[in-house]
C-alpha cells in the first residue's frame, strides 16, 4: 500500500492568499506547525493560527525590502536534506536545522505586473527569487517534501490529509512535476519580456516558449492522433479569446479553419458587410455587400459545393436574416464580432453548430510572429501582415485598368494572400467568382478555379460564367505566360500579381495582346 507521510512542518509563502484558510486550517488539524513570511504568517494570524516567523527560523530579519526573506541554509537545509542520509541527518543535527515537509507557495506576480503597464523598476521588483528558489528545492527533494503551488490543488490536498493524514509519494511527484513547470513557465516569461519588450528583440538567441494547455482535444487531424490547445500565458487574444455561445466542443480541424475563416475577415474590419467561407483552411467563397444577407448569398454562390460542412466568418455582428439563411445548409462553425438575440436564438435550433463570439476583429496589419514545426525545429517569421493600395500598384500593360476593375483586383489580392499557394482568385464585384488552392504550379490552381466558376454558372443556371469580366490575383508573379493565358481563357480582364519574374517581358506582352490590364504589386503572399 502506498505509504501517506504526514505533514510535521509546512512552510507557507503566498503572495496570492486565495484558498488559504481551509488548507491552513486542515494543516493545524493534522498538528502542522506552521511557519510563514510577513504578509502570509499576518494573514494566517489573523485566521487565529499560531505561526513561527520565518526570521524567527532563520535567526535573520527579512530585509531589503523583501528580496532576502527565506534564503538561508535554515529554510533550504530543511527543505533538501534527505531524511534517510544519514550525512544529511548529522548535518541537520550540527546546524540545528529542522526539516520542512511542505512548502505552499505561490509567486510574485510578474505577468500581471507587466500587463498593469507599471513602470520598469516596479516589474523587476516583481519578479521573485526566494519562491522559485524554495519550490525548486521542494520539487528536487519530492520523496520527503510536498511542493503545492497551485490553489488549485488545496482541496485534493486537504482530501488526502483529512482521509489520509498525509501525501503519498505519487501524489508529491505529481507536484513536483507542476512546481518545475511553474518556475519554467515563470523564468520563460521574465526571459521574454528583457528580449521582446525591454531589449526589442524579436529573434532572441534562445527562445523560450511556456504553453498551458487550454484544451484537451478529442483528436487531431485524424482520429488516431492526440491533440490539444496550448496558449501562451497572459491575456488570451485573437480567436482563442472568443466565447463559444453553443454547439458541439470545438475540434482541432474545427479550430484551424475558423482561424483561417477570423484572420481573413479581419481584413474586412471596418469595410462592407464581408462573408468568409472557409473549407480545409481555404476560403471557398468570400464575398462584400450592402447587406450581411447579400454577402452570405454572394460567398455561397461561388462554391456551394464546398461550403457544405465548412466555417463561416463574418465582420460585423450577426443579424437574423444571415443567421436564418446560414443554417439552411450544414455548417461546422460560425466565427463573428457579435449576433443579435434573434440570430442567436436562430443558431440555437441547431445543437451542434458551434458559434464562436470575437468581439472586435484584430488588426490585419497587426505585428507578430508565426511559427511551424518542421522535423527537428520549429520555422518562426513575421507574420505576414503585408498590405498594399492603390497606389502602391504599377500599371505594366498598355491598358489603364478601370476603378471596378482595381477594386476587384484588390479585393481579389486579399483574398489570395488567405489561400493555400499556388493561389489564383478570380473576383468580380466584390465577391470571389472562382479560388484554385495549393496546386503545384499556377497554371493548374488557374484552371481550377475557373472551372469552380463554370460549375457555379451551371449550379445557378447563370447566363455568364462569373469569371468572364473578373480580376485575377495571383499569389506569386507568373514564371511563364501560360497561367496567365488559363485566366485570358476564362475570360479575365485585368490581373494582379507582385511581379519579379525574369520572364515578366513575356507575360506583359501576353497580356498585353489579349487586351488585359496588368498590375503589379511588388509584394508577394506565399501561404504554405
Ligand atoms: N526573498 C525571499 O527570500 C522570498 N521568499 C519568499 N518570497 C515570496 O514572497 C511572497 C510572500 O510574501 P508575504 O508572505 O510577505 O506576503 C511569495 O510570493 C514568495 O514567493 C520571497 N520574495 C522574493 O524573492
Amino acid at each position: 500500500m502506498t505509504q501517506h507521510k504526514p505533514i510535521k512542518r509546512a512552510l507557507i509563502s503566498l503572495s496570492d492568499k486565495e484558498g488559504l484558510e481551509p488548507l491552513a486550517a486542515a494543516l493545524v488539524r493534522h498538528g502542522t506547525e506552521l511557519v510563514s513570511t510577513g504578509g502570509t504568517a499576518k494573514k494566517l494570524r489573523e485566521m487565529g493560527h499560531d505561526v513561527r516567523d520565518v526570521s524567527d527560523l532563520t535567526g535573520f530579519p527579512e530585509m531589503m525590502d523583501g528580496r532576502v526573506k527565506t534564503l538561508h541554509p535554515k529554510v533550504h537545509g530543511g527543505i533538501l536534506a534527505v531524511r534517510d542520509n544519514p550525512q544529511h541527518v548529522a548535518s541537520m543535527e550540527e546546524h540545528d536545522i529542522g526539516p520542512i515537509d511542505m512548502l505552499v507557495v505561490n509567486l510574485y506576480p510578474f505577468e500581471a505586473t507587466v500587463a498593469s503597464g507599471a513602470d520598469r523598476d516596479t516589474i523587476i521588483e516583481n519578479i521573485d527569487i526566494g519562491g522559485p528558489s524554495m519550490v525548486r528545492s521542494a520539487a528536487k527533494n519530492h520523496r520527503d517534501v510536498a511542493i503545492v503551488t497551485d490553489p488549485g490543488d488545496y482541496d485534493a490536498i486537504i482530501g488526502e490529509l483529512d482521509g489520509h493524514g498525509g501525501l503519498t509519494q505519487e501524489f508529491r511527484t505529481m507536484l513536483a512535476a507542476k512546481a518545475f513547470a511553474l518556475t519554467a513557465s515563470y523564468d520563460a516569461m521574465i526571459a521574454g519580456w528583457f528580449a521582446h519588450a525591454d531589449l526589442g528583440q524579436a529573434y532572441p538567441e534562445t527562445r523560450v516558449l511556456a504553453m498551458r494547455m487550454a484544451d484537451e482535444l478529442r483528436y487531431g487531424e485524424n482520429p488516431h492522433q492526440q491533440a490539444a490547445l496550448y496558449l501562451p500565458h497572459g491575456p488570451e487574444r485573437g480567436l482563442a479569446a472568443a466565447e463559444q455561445v453553443q454547439g458541439k466542443a470545438l475540434s482541432y480541424n474545427n479550430l484551424n479553419d475558423a482561424d483561417a475563416a477570423f484572420e481573413l475577415v479581419a481584413e474586412f474590419a471596418g469595410q462592407k458587410p464581408s462573408v468568409v467561407i472557409v473549407k480545409h483552411a481555404n476560403p471557398c467563397g468570400v464575398a462584400q455587400a450592402d447587406s450581411l444577407l447579400d454577402a452570405w448569398k454572394a460567398a455561397l454562390a461561388c462554391d456551394s459545393v464546398s461550403a457544405f460542412g465548412g466555417i463561416v466568418a463574418t465582420n460585423v455582428p450577426l443579424d437574423a436574416e444571415t443567421a436564418e439563411a446560414i443554417t439552411q445548409i450544414f455548417i461546422e462553425v460560425v466565427v463573428a464580432p457579435d449576433a443579435s438575440d434573434e440570430a442567436k436564438a436562430i443558431f440555437a435550433k441547431k445543437k451542434n453548430l458551434r458559434l464562436l463570439l470575437t468581439g472586435d476583429l484584430p488588426d490585419a496589419d497587426r505585428p507578430g510572429q508565426s511559427m511551424k514545426i518542421i522535423a527537428g525545429g520549429i520555422l518562426v517569421q513575421d507574420r505576414d501582415n503585408g498590405s498594399i493600395g492603390k497606389d502602391d500598384l504599377k500599371v505594366v500593360t498598355k491598358r489603364q485598368p478601370s476603378e471596378q476593375e482595381l477594386e476587384d483586383a484588390l479585393f481579389a489580392w486579399t483574398v489570395a494572400k488567405h489561400v493555400k499557394s499556388n493561389a489564383i482568385v478570380y473576383a468580380k464585384d466584390g465577391s470571389t467568382a472562382g479560388v484554385g488552392a495549393g496546386q503545384m504550379n499556377r497554371r493548374d490552381s488557374a484552371r481550377i478555379a475557373a472551372a469552380k466558376a463554370e460549375e457555379a454558372a451551371e449550379t445557378h443556371g447563370w447566363d455568364e460564367v462569373r469569371t468572364k469580366g473578373s480580376a485575377v490575383a495571383s499569389d506569386a508573379f507568373f514564371p511563364f505566360a501560360d497561367g496567365l493565358m488559363a485566366a485570358v481563357e476564362a475570360g479575365a480582364t485585368m490581373v494582379i500579381q507582385p511581379g519579379g519574374s525574369i520572364r515578366d517581358d513575356d507575360v506583359i506582352a501576353a497580356a498585353d495582346e489579349a487586351g488585359l490590364a496588368m498590375v503589379f504589386t511588388g509584394m508577394r503572399h506565399f501561404r504554405h
